[in-house]
């Protein structure tokens, strides 16, 4: 056998590569888009520029006319002159000219694409490389070409070597600067703290509107789009593998093998019709054993089959991620501080935390839907090939790219539409919440029927816009119906003129028909899949603003446990604002030694309750220190700081539960008889007991079936079981009548033996037996001393006196300004509240 030539298996291998190139270079395409698609889709579309944009596609312009001028020749050769054409040339010239035609498509339909991004830039690559070396090898070796096809190949290498140049000067350079070289902002976001380090993906933050400077003064440090897709996927992978739990990374293997096998299954069940029907139609017997093998395929096939074991599989693997992201979002929000508290819409982050654990849905999707939908369409495309020749693979991939662009355009035009049916989605949301949660305001301004319009309205906005978004949808199934039975109509000429020609058996034609309405129910699942998983991905994006928040208030690395403090407290010249721009404290220096009671007073708005936030923790000062025991409270762990440190807050409330367990939340090991003696010392106890439920009586939401004297003497008993060294009291008896008052003052001063207190008071007769009396004034400490002093010295704290004593006013007027013995104000004044007026 004499040896072969080795220039022989060159110019096979050539030929192989030839025909393969366009349908590996298509796939590529394909999946490249798909996942670009799907994971950059939430990223700003700011567009190439003009003259660039327009130069790529005046060179891709010119690509397809050589390539349709090469395929033109071919026929011309085959048609004209009777010439047996190169089949590998005419595929790869057709096949080219799809190729170039959908990369044209994409740049041109709907807006200039923000970046080349790399599905291009990667068929740029492969066609480079692929068309010099054919070129070397035709300038080579004795497979020459005739010069028109050589100027034609020649002409396509030095556009595609421009295409990649552009691409690469394109990517660090335009892709970080708009037109009008504004530096991109879009992906320097704060990381995800308790994500992988390098999770930045681009996502804005719920209630961000302050931009990270970072952005702009690194513009060139922009990621490309593949780099942003491994960002994302970084961020969300976390959440679904499971990490050092090998059970169930197993089951995640299981999946895959499931998967798998169902697209064998898919491909084997039509190969299998068709050889039960060539045994039939040319042998005429029974194909008993084909049969049977058919039925098992089926089986398999069938909802008890491998998808059933797929479905078992994938339970615990859903399960877990869904309490990761469920857990992640809950601490997230618990963990924020104060500031993101006082601003989030609480229907907004309720709707961010449930949309966040659509996230698996995606997952799920994805990989029961999109990716078993590629892999069966690249297989189809191989295997039609493969079976068919080359031209019914080219027919396959023909239909599968116009098929994906009109679907692709049809979800672009959808987008707009799906953005705002969210965004009505989420306002229904907040109305709902918002108008529910505060039906009492609602009803006090008799607004019931105002909410019940707006609601309705926004009823009416979200059905016309779920009503435009079906009706795309539709037209949708309708273009890729028509679409596929033109392909199957093609398909199938070729098919069966294959068979009429004797080169193929009748089962070839029953495969075709039935592999190809295997193929075209996943091709139906596209655009539902992917509409699906970019709606769950907008949902996923609010979620993942969720937990990039950072909190304000972090603890330091080695903060320090506050353990049994004296409860001495020094604020040292604090100064602080919540906005950055209105100064709330300017400056305000006191002490309290241990066991003494610090009494916060003046006009409303002045501060006060300002100054037991900051001491909570709830913000931190601008400028200033807070220390407990001379520990800076910024040092110490919040934990540490707040067990030990009992807050009565302005307005209590309670949760929807018992009122032994809202009492018990102070204190988890709280006996029962330590609850009950609380209790009792705010005068509750009898009160309870006769109670139909007595301690057991649910207190509704917010604790709205107490009253608000109740309210706040429950919070004054948690206070008391709860034991803590330092105690906060934000008018803690303003809503108590006054002998309720007495006995409350009387467990307080019990409780207060060797404990530090900060009382905020607008009745100043509860706070005349205070150590130290602060009244502040537009941010500032304006007076210091105890009530004595203070009366003495006869300026705005006397002044404040005055006004709640008895004929305070008079007094003064008939006194003049001289406020001569203090015994005359050591009486305890019985007016209800002081109201400041706006004078003082
Ligand atoms: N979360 C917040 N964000 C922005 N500003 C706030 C916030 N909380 C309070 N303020 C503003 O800070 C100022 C001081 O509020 P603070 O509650 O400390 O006053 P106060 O002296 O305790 O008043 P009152 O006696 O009426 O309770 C007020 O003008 C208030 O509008």
């Amino acid at each position: 056998m004499p040896a072969a030539d080795p220039r022989d298996w060159l110019c096979y291998t050539a030929r192989a590569l030839q025909s393969l190139l366009p349908l590996s270079t298509g796939l590529f395409y394909l999946i490249a888009s798909a996942i670009d698609y799907v994971l950059s889709k939430s990223h700003e579309d700011k567009p190439l520029p003009l003259p660039l944009h327009n130069g790529i596609i005046g060179l891709i312009l010119i690509v397809l006319a050589t390539y349709g001028s090469e395929a033109s020749l071919l026929l011309y050769e085959f048609l004209g002159k009777n010439q047996q054409p190169s089949e590998d040339r005419l595929v790869f010239a057709l096949g080219s000219l799809l190729v170039w035609t959908t990369i044209l498509l994409g740049l041109t339909s709907g807006t200039r694409p923000r970046s080349l991004g790399f599905p291009r830039w990667g068929c740029w690559m492969i066609y480079t490389a692929a068309e010099s070396a054919f070129l070397f090898y035709h300038l080579t070796t004795h497979d020459r070409l005739h010069r028109c096809y050589l100027i034609f190949r020649t002409t396509r290498v030095v556009i595609f070597f421009t295409l990649c140049g552009l691409s690469t000067f394109q990517s660090p350079l335009i892709s970080a600067r708009f037109n009008d070289g504004t530096p991109r902002n879009d992906d320097n976001c704060p990381l995800l703290h308790h994500l992988p380090p390098g999770c930045n993906s681009g996502y804005s933050t719920i209630s961000d509107n302050v931009s990270d400077e970072s952005s702009d003064t690194k513009p060139f440090e922009v990621k490309n789009n593949l780099s942003k897709t491994f960002e994302t996927l970084k961020c969300i992978a976390p959440f679904l593998w499971p990490k050092g739990n090998f059970g169930l990374q197993l089951l995640y293997l299981g999946v895959g093998l499931c998967l798998l096998a169902d697209r064998f299954i898919n491909i084997l069940l039509p190969i299998q019709l068709g050889a039960i029907t060539d045994v039939l139609t040319s042998e005429h017997v029974l194909p008993w054993r084909n049969i049977i093998f058919y039925t098992l395929l089926r089986l398999l096939d069938s909802g008890g089959g491998l998808w059933a074991l797929r479905a078992y599989l994938w339970i615990p693997l859903e399960n877990d991620s869904y309490k990761k992201i469920a857990t992640a979002a809950f601490n997230q929000i618990m963990d924020l501080s104060s500031d993101f508290h006082d601003d989030k819409s609480s229907g907004k982050v309720w709707h961010a935390v449930t949309r966040g654990t659509t996230i698996r849905h995606m997952i799920r999707s994805l990989l029961f839907q999109i990716i078993p939908m590629i892999t069966d369409l690249l297989l189809a495309v191989i295997v039609l090939h493969v079976m068919f020749g080359p031209y019914m693979g080219l027919i396959t991939a023909t239909v599968i790219m116009v098929f994906l662009w009109s679907s692709g355009r049809i979800l672009a035009l959808q987008k707009l539409r799906r953005k705002n049916w969210i965004s009505i989605m989420e306002k229904e949301q907040n109305i709902l919440c918002e108008s529910t949660t505060n039906w009492k305001t609602v009803s006090y301004f008799n607004r019931i029927p105002y909410e019940k319009d707006r609601f309705s309205s926004v009823v009416d906005e979200r059905v016309k816009s779920d009503t435009s978004f079906r009706l795309w949808t539709h037209a949708e199934t309708a273009v890729q119906s028509l679409v596929l039975i033109l392909g199957l109509m093609g398909a199938c000429f070729l098919v069966a003129y294959q068979v009429s020609a004797g080169r193929k058996e009748v089962g070839s034609f029953v495969m075709l028909i039935g592999y190809w309405a295997r193929l075209s129910s996943p091709l139906q699942f596209f655009a539902s899949g992917f509409t699906s998983i970019t709606i769950d991905l907008v949902d996923a994006e609010e979620f993942i603003a969720l937990l990039k928040k950072d909190p304000s208030i972090k603890e330091k690395c080695n903060a320090k446990i506050l353990y049994a403090p004296r409860g001495a407290l020094r604020f040292q010249n604090v100064k602080f604002s919540y906005d950055g721009q209105r100064q709330i404290l300017k400056g305000i220096s006191f002490e309290a030694h241990p066991g003494q009671t610090i009494a916060l007073v003046g006009e409303t708005g002045s501060g006060k309750s300002t100054i037991l936030k900051l001491l909570f923790r709830f913000y931190k000062a601008n400028y200033g220190s807070i220390e407990i025991d001379g520990h800076d409270i910024s040092d110490v762990t919040l934990q540490s700081l707040r067990s030990n440190i009992g807050v009565v807050p302005q307005d209590p409330a309670l949760f929807n539960d018992t009122i032994l367990n809202n009492i018990r939340y102070a204190n988890l090991i709280a006996t029962d008889e330590e609850i009950y003696k609380a209790c009792a010392a705010v005068r509750l106890h009898h009160k309870f007991l006769s109670l139909p439920h007595g301690y057991q009586t649910n207190v509704g939401e917010r604790g709205v079936k107490l009253s608000e004297g109740e309210l706040q003497r429950v919070a004054i008993a948690r206070v008391l079981i709860q034991n803590p060294r330092i105690i906060l009291l934000d008018e803690a008896t303003s809503s108590v009548d006054s002998e309720t008052e007495s006995y409350i003052q009387q467990s307080l001063s019990s409780l207060a033996a060797g404990r530090t207190i900060i009382v905020v008071a607008h009745r100043l007769s509860t706070i005349v037996d205070a150590d130290h009396i602060l009244a502040l004034k537009d941010g500032n400490i304006v007076e210091r001393g105890n009530h004595l002093e203070l009366i003495n010295r006869n300026g705005y704290y006397c002044r404040l006196w005055k006004k709640q004593s008895d004929g305070g006013e008079l007094s003064l007027s008939r006194e003049g300004n001289a406020i001569k013995t203090a015994d005359k104000f050591l009486f305890k004044p019985e007016a209800p509240e002081f109201i400041p007026r706006w004078s003082d």
